[in-house]
């Protein structure tokens, strides 16, 4: 459903007692701001914990990955079921950390997004292209595949569950944004390869978030961009006083 979302992603950031004191900060300083959706995603250890300490407020807590497996013998992974029992009904899925480092391929990330879609979890799909693919101007051709092949399996029924964060991996912890311009030509493009798909109606409601190096400095103008409907933070999350700025931002 299209909505306005700052989601923080933790990414392997915080033990527990670093949580609980960035949860309280968050929690003390919180404000609810209208029609803004809020979520952080913070290490699976801590889940639980950002759930049950969130859980008078507003603020949705997600995780950052999953497996595409329901159960069984995958050492060291964790399931939508597992997720879902504590509480946590949406997860990152794509993210390009996970795509370089993990060696994630697109085949997976659409197992994936099945795989919480039926477990009845909202995924936020990231892509996103390299530096050098967008100096070789392929970053339109990138990310078109990079849906294609991990989302566009999707019913039109589920798109409701899907959100799509726009990360090109040149801004992401580098301080180097998207300007506002390449980010709204972007979430554009990538609203118009859905219409394509599946149909204009379907793609205006899709909520399309801006990752990468987004600070309390530029979300106002990166966020002012028609298609650009929040933002997925790294950095700037971990800072509750500047988390909470970039919310204000809209
Ligand atoms: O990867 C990101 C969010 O998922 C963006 O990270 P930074 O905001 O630190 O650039």
């Amino acid at each position: 459903m299209r909505q306005k979302i700052v989601a923080g992603n933790w990414k392997m950031n915080n033990d527990l007692a670093q949580t609980e004191d960035l949860l309280g900060q968050i929690k003390n300083q919180w404000q609810e701001k209208e029609g803004v959706r809020v979520i952080v995603a913070p290490a699976f250890t801590n889940l639980h914990h950002a759930f049950e300490s969130l859980r008078k407020y507003s603020i949705d807590v997600a995780a950052q990955n999953m497996n595409e497996n329901s159960e069984g013998a995958y050492t060291g992974e964790v399931s939508a079921r597992m997720l879902t029992s504590i509480g946590i009904k949406t997860v990152i899925i794509g993210h390009s950390e996970r795509r370089a480092i993990f060696k994630e391929t697109d085949e997976v990330l659409a197992k994936k997004v099945n795989a919480a879609l039926e477990n009845d979890m909202e995924v936020i799909f990231c892509c996103g292209e390299e530096l050098s693919e967008r100096m070789g101007e392929r970053h339109f051709e990138v990310v078109k595949s990079q849906l294609e092949k991990g989302l566009f399996q999707v019913s039109e029924e589920n798109w409701k569950k899907v959100v799509i964060a726009y990360e090109p991996v040149w801004a992401i912890g580098t301080g180097e944004t998207a300007s506002p311009e390449q980010a709204q030509e972007m979430h554009a493009f990538i609203r118009k390869t859905i219409a394509e798909k599946f149909g204009q109606t379907l793609a205006n409601e899709v909520a399309i978030l801006y990752g990468g190096s987004v600070k309390p400095e530029n979300a106002q103008e990166i966020f002012a961009k028609e298609d650009v409907d929040g933002g997925l933070i790294g950095g700037a999350s971990l800072k509750a006083p500047d988390f909470l700025a970039i919310v204000n931002a809209f």
